[in-house]
């Protein structure tokens, strides 16, 4: 990114350093917003659901009371399990959120289906494969789960699994309730002294090895984003893939379905492994090739399997991998243990009754987020960068269309330490929405950007002095565009707005090369005029007679007597009629009227 000031800012402001965005740590921004008829003078980011408007949501899978009650404190909570497709797509049009463990697929149809009312879907658990994340957020939906709660359950019945497959719990009891007593075939193998692979040494990885080590094992690990010191705090090295599957006695499998992890236990890799290697998934069934397990498992690579969770849930009766004998298989109970539901229903339920609140959500899967006092700091700021946008794009006329936007930030803050994800999205929210029927908020923001067309470029000026206010003023800029106010236009020729905060307060403060001074609240008339008294009451006047409130009026002048810009605050939209009187003074050269 371009890392150079335009004139008018070097001219006008004591600065300055200037900072490519692109270094900047980004931390990720969460909002939630009402339904495009309420939402229209709502501020951006915290959007608090008024008491006449409680919302909906559904929860289709059993939940934890304790997270339902939490619920029912602030919304309308539909409890309906087992849903067909059909119904959920029917029934979502109707409730502002949703919560779903992982039974329920949370497909594209369900948010078109949704009409943008769907405005949280929480997973209650860890894994959100099921969710369809592009599509949330193409809608402007923000996904939650409840990443922690189920975390020791989880870890602990891989465990179980491990324990009870080494010893044939599963097969031996099977066996005893069919009336046999066979001591000599269900002779198991030890645990002390054997190596385990964790494979994903995430939360439930790292529980697992813990209680490993307390079992005797020797305890390896493969993730290749997990940091080592933490692996070796605990006692465990990382290792490479090919090491781990082919040094391992027991692999114990730990990482999320991804693209990269899909069928990674395949033939090539059972291959590698060492002959009567035992096998545990906890995670998801998709991160091994069920039918190679098969084949490897009937070729006596792999001795034992213990699998939670399978491709298809549930999978198929007939299927051979569950009827193999050397299969031990429980229907995804991982995360089924009375306290883990408990904490899961309560971490999901505050995180969706958080995001409809507006507020952060610190689980957020497909948003921006920004911690809260960051966000409180950011506020007035999101409020000004979203009404620029507003402003910046009202003024164009045509041209190339709105393709090509510049954020300029300046302020006496580091780049580390101000966080402009937040004001680029409300900044986006301001130019799309008006022309549009898009609804814009922090989770689609840039996507909406993208699918449009619209390149943002942002633009740090570092001023001196004290960062007291995180931001001194935001300019906005549109290239290649004609516009309606000419007097718009930067000498550089783009449509240029800029504006600060004053008191809390959102104010414009420059309108092309014009200096201006009034406050984003209601609607602006901005005209441009030859300086000459009167002008401010004669304005006046026609507004008073048409009935329209003025809020303020400022007056920019490049010098005394010669051209000037009026920027007049109303509260109401003046009527046709007044505007025609306005254009109709003589010392008016152009006007226009802007929707804040
Ligand atoms: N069976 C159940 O009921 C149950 C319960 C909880 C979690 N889970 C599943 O267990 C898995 C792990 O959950 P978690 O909470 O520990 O998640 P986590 O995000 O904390 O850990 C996942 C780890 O996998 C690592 N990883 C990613 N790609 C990898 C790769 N290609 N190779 C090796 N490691 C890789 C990540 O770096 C991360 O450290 C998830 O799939 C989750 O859905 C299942
Ligand atoms: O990813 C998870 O959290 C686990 O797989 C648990 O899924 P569940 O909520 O359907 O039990």
């Amino acid at each position: 990114m371009a890392a150079s000031a335009s004139s008018s800012l070097l001219s006008s402001r004591s600065p300055i350093k200037l900072t490519s965005l692109s270094s900047l740590t980004w931390r990720l921004p969460v909002s939630v917003s009402l339904p495009r008829h309420q939402r229209r003078r709502a501020s951006p980011v915290f959007v608090v659901l008024s008491m006449d408007a409680k919302p909906t949501v559904l929860v289709a899978e059993k939940l934890g009371e304790a997270g339902l009650d939490l619920l029912k404190e602030f919304a309308n909570v539909d409890c309906s399990y087992n849903l067909s497709p059909e119904e959920l797509c029917t029934k979502i049009s109707l409730c502002d959120a949703l919560i779903v463990r992982s039974g329920t697929k949370v497909s594209r149809e369900v948010f078109e289906s949704s009409g943008g009312r769907l405005k949280v879907v929480g997973r209650a658990g860890v894994g959100i494969d099921n969710v369809d994340l592009g599509a949330a957020t193409e809608h402007g939906c923000l996904v939650v789960n409840a990443p922690t709660a189920n975390t020791v359950a989880a870890a602990e019945h891989g465990i179980a699994l491990l324990t009870a497959m080494a010893r044939n719990v599963a097969q031996a009891d099977a066996s005893i309730k069919a009336g046999k007593w066979q001591r000599n075939k269900y002779v198991g193998v030890s645990l002390v002294g054997k190596t385990l692979a964790v494979m994903g040494f995430g939360k439930v990885g790292t529980e697992v090895a813990r209680r490993a080590k307390g079992l005797g094992m020797h305890v390896i690990a493969h993730d290749p984003y997990a940091p080592a010191d933490r692996a070796h705090a605990i006692g465990v090295d990382l290792v490479s893939f090919d090491e781990a599957i082919s040094t391992a006695d027991f692999l114990s499998l730990h990482m999320p379905l991804t693209p990269a992890t899909s069928k990674i236990l395949n033939d090539e890799n059972f291959a590698k492994m060492k002959k009567g290697v035992r096998i545990v998934n906890v995670a998801r069934g998709g991160v091994i090739d069920e039918d190679a397990l098969v084949r490897a498992l009937d070729a006596g690579i792999v001795a034992q399997a213990a699998l939670d969770v399978f491709t298809v849930e549930p999978p198929p009766k007939d299927s051979k991998l569950i009827q193999h004998e050397n299969v031990t298989v429980t229907p995804h109970l991982g995360a089924s243990t009375m306290e883990a539901q408990e904490g899961v229903a309560i971490e999901i339920a505050e995180a969706v009754v958080g995001a409809l609140r507006g507020e952060l959500a610190a689980t957020a899967v497909n948003a921006p987020m920004v911690p809260a006092e960051v966000l409180t700091e950011l506020k007035p700021y999101v409020t000004l960068a979203e009404k620029l946008g507003r402003l910046a794009v009202q003024l164009v006329a045509g041209g190339s269309g709105v393709k090509s936007v510049k954020v300029t930030y300046a302020s006496a803050r580091g780049p580390d330490d101000l966080d402009t994800r937040l004001l680029r999205a409300m900044v986006t929210k301001g130019l799309i929405e008006p022309i549009s029927s898009v609804f814009v908020n922090l989770v689609n923001a840039d996507f909406t950007a993208k699918q449009r067309g619209v390149r943002i470029t942002e633009q740090r000026v570092l001023l001196d002095g004290s960062p007291e206010s995180p931001l001194e003023f935001i300019q906005v800029q549109i290239a290649n565009v004609e516009s309606r106010f000419a007097s718009a236009m930067s000498e550089s020729g783009e449509v240029t707005v800029e504006g600060k905060v004053k008191d809390g307060v959102a104010h414009l403060t420059k309108v092309g090369g014009f200096e201006v001074d009034v406050s984003l609240e209601g609607n602006i008339i901005l005209c441009r005029q030859v300086d000459q008294p009167g002008m401010i009451g004669t304005v006046g006047s026609i507004l008073g007679e048409e009935n329209v409130n003025v809020s303020f009026m400022s007056v920019g002048r490049t010098a005394p007597r010669k051209q000037a810009i009026m920027a007049i605050g109303v509260d109401e939209q003046p009527s046709k009629a007044a505007l025609k009187r306005i254009g109709e003074i003589p010392a008016i050269e152009e006007f226009v009227f802007l929707d804040l």
